[in-house]
């Protein structure tokens, strides 16, 4: 996440100041050094490590930081533009998400059952645009969930230096207790844990959760509502493409939304409707450095990557010369003396 603002923020000749997430720092102070041993000038990328109130806050608040491209939660995003408003700083923001795959009866189950999979899973949902929201045609709903149980059970849960690993822990304690908290609170509201939704067995230290995936879900649930940030995926049904439609965009977010149908045509109306900066096509995730990236509603403001992400950082000046001999003549000049 840092190289799409540090790289253009260089190319645009800017100077840079990266304010790192305090639960993972070292690779910006790598990125950092790799840059200093490419020839980058001192002092024109800095790192600056620490928390979100002492090393972050002053920066958007800071009369001689011309511009904010901040990642995170989105309360934290409010905090940033609070902050910057004041100055009339401008900002982009790329903030939280809660992204649904709409799973058409017309799709292959297996491709579907691993395209869901990955989206919700492959970052062990510590991810901005993570598939968290699953909405899936209820002719098939039940032959699709056994899919997805069995594609769930045969994810590898280890230590990720382990060969074959594909789900890790979660970043803190702090995270892992919230998502267990997720967790508990949709059971106690009435939803099924249909898989997972604790820690697996075999794993006694670290923060480990099993990919865990939840139904009989209501709009009103929290687990439907919230950014989870965890492996977790929230499932509801549909009859009608304009219900999908409806349901894929029952949220504050507007991040990512990907589609599972053998019908384009259907697909692109999909596309069209769908609120949100991103949209995957039987496929969900996949990200270019060429195409643009951001969301909508509280999911953001603005676009990174491409060409897109390079104009955050350049300011349009308009220039005016007058190359004409003749005066202005728009008033009587004064007689000469
Ligand atoms: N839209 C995207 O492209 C994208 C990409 C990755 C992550 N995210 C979002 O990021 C969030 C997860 O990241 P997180 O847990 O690090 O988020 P976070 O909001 O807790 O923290 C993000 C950063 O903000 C800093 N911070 C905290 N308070 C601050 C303040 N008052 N002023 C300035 N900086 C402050 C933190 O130190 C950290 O570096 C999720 O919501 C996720 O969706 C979005
Ligand atoms: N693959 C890009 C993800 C960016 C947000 O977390």
């Amino acid at each position: 996440m840092a190289t799409w603002k540090v790289a253009p923020a260089l190319a645009a000749g800017c100077t840079a100041i990266l304010k790192p997430s305090e639960l993972a720092s070292v690779t910006c102070l790598e990125l950092a050094e790799i840059c200093r041993q490419g020839g980058l000038p001192s002092g024109v990328l800095n790192v600056v490590t620490g928390s979100g109130s002492v090393a972050g806050a002053p920066m958007s608040s800071h009369r001689h930081v011309d511009k904010i491209a901040f990642t995170g939660s989105t309360a934290t995003g409010i905090k940033v533009m609070t902050a910057a408003a004041q100055l009339i700083k401008p900002v982009s923001l790329e903030l939280g998400g809660k992204s649904p795959i709409v799973v058409f009866e017309d799709a292959d189950l297996d491709t579907a059952a691993e395209w869901t999979i990955f989206g919700c899973f492959f970052t062990n949902g510590q991810i901005c645009s993570a598939t968290s929201r699953l909405l899936v045609h209820e002719s098939i709903a039940a032959e699709f969930l056994e899919k997805l149980v069995d594609w769930s059970k045969n994810i590898k849960i280890s230590d990720p230096m382990e060969e074959g690993c594909r789900l890790g822990a979660i970043i803190s304690e702090g995270q892992y207790e919230r998502i267990m908290s997720f967790i508990s609170t949709a059971k106690s509201e009435g939803a099924t844990i249909l898989n997972g939704g604790a820690r697996p067995q075999h794993l006694k230290k670290g923060f480990f959760i099993e990919p865990t995936i939840i139904t009989d879900v209501s709009t009103s649930m929290s687990i439907w509502r919230e950014e989870i940030f965890g492996p977790v995926l929230c499932v509801k049904t549909f009859t009608t493409e304009n219900e999908a439609i409806e349901l894929a965009n029952d949220t504050d977010y507007g991040l990512g939304a990907a589609v599972i149908s053998k019908d384009l045509e259907r697909c692109e109306r999909f596309t069209k409707a769908v609120q949100s900066g991103i949209v995957w096509i039987n496929c969900s995730q996949p990200c270019f450095n060429e195409a643009p990236w951001g969301g909508n509603k509280r999911s953001g403001i603005g676009r990174e990557l491409g060409e897109w992400g390079l104009e955050n950082y350049l300011s349009i000046k308009q220039v005016t010369h007058y190359t004409s001999e003749k005066p202005l003549g728009w008033y009587s000049a004064p007689r000469k003396q």
